[in-house]
């Protein structure tokens, strides 16, 4: 197997290691007669497996919370770390692995926590609820931002390894961040747009709008260093975006699935913190406010139609 899973762990059994899975007060999952175990089907040569969990209303429980892995939609990680913060522990560790993790860790402010940032550029989609489609490979990181003991930081990813996610420590993740956020703002809006799948992005026809985009999200990368980390070139965004959409390829993105699904996108935490930042500093963003605009118009459309 390419990652180590819960159930192949040693000592203790799958039973012992069960990740506990927070689900939104009301949340028809935690009714569901599927909610001890997750199926997970690879495509092509991606190995399919069981991961057990024991799936619950966040307010189901008082016990505290050490450590948090936050995985929501960014519209919804603000109310979700309020429900759970009563529950975090001081010291406690939150792991933001969201798409536009750059907005949400201005957004999300709890103190006495250690936050860690993460991302992802595995592809994948839901069938059912716990039944998920394994459909692109790619790569998990995680990195610190703030000062947190090293023996706590790697205990997490220790925990983060041992839940099967992959424990790459990165000792730039806000470099990582903006690469993943370029990958975003251009794949998620012009694949809802044009409801095509990943790979899309790759035809030529696609290029003076990828151009575009990128160039305004390295311009505001470059006028943002001074808030930490370095920070990635137009053609290191432009090599990233272009690996991610071909590793990806048939993948549906997640912002085409939400337009499909009649939901909220991440767009304000994508393109729109993107334009929002370039206002700030005087810099042009114009083509990502006009993705916003265009995505915004869309998510009214679909969602008028449901
Ligand atoms: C990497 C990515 C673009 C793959 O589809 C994913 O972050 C998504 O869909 O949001």
């Amino acid at each position: 197997a390419r990652l180590a899973r819960g159930a192949a762990l040693p000592g203790g059994g799958p039973e012992a290691r069960a990740t506990r899975l927070l689900l939104r007060p009301g949340s028809p999952k935690a009714s569901s007669s599927a909610k001890s175990e997750i199926r997970v089907t690879g495509v092509g040569d991606i190995d399919s497996f069981v991961q057990r969990v024991q799936a619950e209303e966040v307010s189901a429980s008082n016990a505290p919370i050490e450590r948090l892995l936050l995985v929501t939609k960014a519209q919804a990680a603000e109310a979700a770390m309020r429900q759970v913060a009563p529950r975090l522990q001081p010291g406690a560790v939150v792991v933001l692995l969201c798409n536009g993790a750059l907005a949400l860790q201005e957004q999300i402010g709890v103190g006495g926590i250690h936050v860690v940032l993460g991302l992802t550029t595995h592809g994948a989609w839901s069938k059912a609820d716990f039944d998920v489609v394994h459909a692109g490979w790619g790569d998990t990181r995680f990195g610190k931002v703030g000062p947190i003991p090293e023996s706590l930081y790697q205990s997490t990813l220790q925990h983060l390894e041992t839940a099967g996610l992959g424990a790459t420590d990165d000792s730039d993740i806000r470099r990582s961040l903006w690469l993943k956020l370029a990958a975003n703002a251009v794949i998620n809006p012009m694949t809802a747009l044009s409801e095509k799948p990943n790979g899309f992005i790759l035809d030529s026809a696609a290029q003076s709008q990828v151009q575009k985009v990128c160039q305004e999200v390295a311009d505001v990368a470059k006028a943002m260093q001074d808030e930490g980390g370095s920070c990635p070139s137009l053609q290191d965004m432009l090599g990233f975006v272009r690996k991610t959409a071909s590793q990806t390829a048939d993948n549906m993105s997640s912002m085409l699935q939400d337009i499909r699904a009649g939901r909220s996108t991440e767009i304000d935490f994508i393109n729109g913190w993107v334009a929002a930042k370039a206002l700030q500093y005087g810099i042009e963003a114009s083509e990502n406010a006009r993705l916003v605009a265009m995505v915004k118009q869309k998510e009214r459309m679909q969602s008028s139609h449901q």
